[in-house]
């Protein structure tokens, strides 16, 4: 079966070959997979993610979607099939939600019913229906409901591939945890193949298949997070996925007698 994104030595210096943001970095993604990419700040993740929908072009390597070169289609094009989500939703602030959900379903000419009827199959699925929610200025939502009308915008056009740099980063834990899953429940019915950056190692292990962990530019582990909690051969690595269960024992501690 052909994986859905193959990255191949991949590198990318912002300084001319002084230092590599990504270094020889290579990747196989399965269809269907959800991949998290974690890592400390400054470890390349953003910058490896912005090369797969070449918002960054590398500087070595390569990146296959569904087989074909990411360089064989011209990049806003090649944009268009993906699906993007970022930290703070980047809606359009004039448009309304309806407007902002159609945004590259008009780029790519579809038909204005065929708009329609996408548009409100996508603001249901988010929990928004159209009749209610469609008029709206993006404005006058919480910042939950915002990064989910985020989630329609980038899946209306039908991508396969979705990439997501901190998708939840800027909401409070409660309706984090809820978007967490409710997007991973959009991932498995649609059969999508989702790359998730994110700090959070505790949603990392929660919600993805697999996690990639990078430290200075390199894919420094890669597995099912089971795999690596227990492996953990590498001390980074370790430390980084043992994080959330030293923060519970912490908290068992000092709390743990307060309710009997
Ligand atoms: N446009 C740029 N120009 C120069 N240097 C850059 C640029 N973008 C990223 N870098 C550098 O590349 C390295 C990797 O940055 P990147 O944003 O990919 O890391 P990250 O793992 O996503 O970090 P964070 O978790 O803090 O968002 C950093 O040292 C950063 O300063």
């Amino acid at each position: 079966m052909t994986s859905a994104l193959i990255l191949s030595g991949l590198g990318k210096s912002f300084d001319g070959g002084k230092t590599w943001a990504v270094k020889d970095l290579s990747l196989e993604v399965a269809k269907g997979e959800f991949l998290a990419l974690i890592g400390g700040s400054g470890s390349g993740k953003t910058t490896l993610l912005k090369m797969i929908n070449r918002l960054i072009e590398p500087d070595a390597g390569e990146v296959r979607i569904d087989g074909a070169l990411n360089t064989a289609t011209p990049a806003p094009e090649l944009r268009r099939g993906i699906g993007y989500v970022f930290q703070g939703a980047g809606l359009f602030p004039h448009m309304t939600l309806a407007e902002n959900v159609a945004v590259t379903p008009r780029l790519l000419g579809w038909e204005r019913s065929e708009i329609e009827a996408r548009v409100a199959e996508l603001l249901d699925l988010v929990e928004l229906p159209v009749a209610t929610w469609g008029d709206r200025l993006p404005a006058s939502l919480s910042g939950g409901q915002r990064q989910r009308v985020a989630f329609a915008r980038a899946l209306a056009a039908r991508p396969l591939l979705v990439l997501m740099d901190e998708p939840f980063g800027a909401l409070d834990a409660l309706s984090r945890d809820g978007i967490a899953e409710a997007y991973r429940r959009l991932h498995d019915t649609l059969g999508l193949t989702t790359v998730m950056v994110t700090h959070d190692v505790n949603e990392a292990l929660l919600t993805a298949d697999r996690l990639g962990v990078m430290k200075e530019g390199r894919l420094v582990a890669s597995g099912p997070p089971a795999e690596l909690m227990t492996q953990g051969a590498d001390p980074y690595v370790h430390d980084l996925l043992d994080a959330p269960r030293r923060q519970a024992a912490r908290i068992a501690s000092k709390f743990g007698g307060a309710n009997g």
